[in-house]
């Protein structure tokens, strides 16, 4: 058995109560991304398990999920396809309004990042209400390409974000 296969990442997730709003309990990664054994046995888990898959590029929403999504994308081989904030991005993009547990905000990706025949794989770090994921769904498919799953490292299943995916194929390492 590999030393990484005993890691339990849960163990470097932090709760913070009341971030950044009263009632919002928030799941903080920064201690596992502090600790390069649980960070690594994360990305070989999510490798694993998509390896096979005929994955042609990892996607993701910045910020949090730029720190799965491109180590991951390394690991399968694959580009890396960056979903950003507005007015980052310098090239045409596709863009679309969704709301967060604590507010609302805009997503934007290159109109050229992917295409028709293109299989996806959107990553995140966590999953929430699902806005977030569901906007780079629909950003990913408005170009024409295939999501073959949104990928998270940490679900709050209690917020049902699940249902916003529906009928997207939803996977997720730690499930709250
Ligand atoms: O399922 P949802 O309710 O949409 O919430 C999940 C999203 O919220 C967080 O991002 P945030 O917008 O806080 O930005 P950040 O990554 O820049 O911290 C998190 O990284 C997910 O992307
Ligand atoms: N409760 C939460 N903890 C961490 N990230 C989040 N993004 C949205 N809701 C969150």
């Amino acid at each position: 058995m590999s030393a990484l296969a005993s890691i339990d990442p849960r163990d470097w997730i932090r709760d913070v109560p009341d971030f950044p709003k009263p009632g919002i309990l928030f799941k903080d990664i920064t201690p596992l991304l502090g600790e390069p054994k649980a960070f690594r046995a994360v990305i070989d888990r999510l490798a694993e398990q998509f390896a096979g898959r005929k994955i042609d590029a990892v996607a993701a929403a910045e910020a949090r999920g730029f720190i799965f999504g491109a180590p991951l994308a390394l690991a399968l081989g694959v580009g890396f396809v960056p979903i950003r904030k507005p007015g980052k991005l310098p090239y045409q993009t596709v863009s679309l309004e969704y709301a967060l547990e604590y507010g609302t905000d805009r997503l934007e990706m290159h109109n050229d990042a992917v295409g028709p025949g293109q299989r996806i794989l959107l990553l995140d770090d966590v999953l929430a209400t699902g806005g977030t994921m569901r906007a780079c769904r629909d950003l990913v498919q408005r170009t024409g390409a295939e999501v073959v799953a949104c990928a998270f490292v940490v679900e709050l299943s209690f917020l049902k974000g699940r249902e916003m995916l529906k009928p997207c194929e939803v996977s997720s390492l730690i499930i709250y």
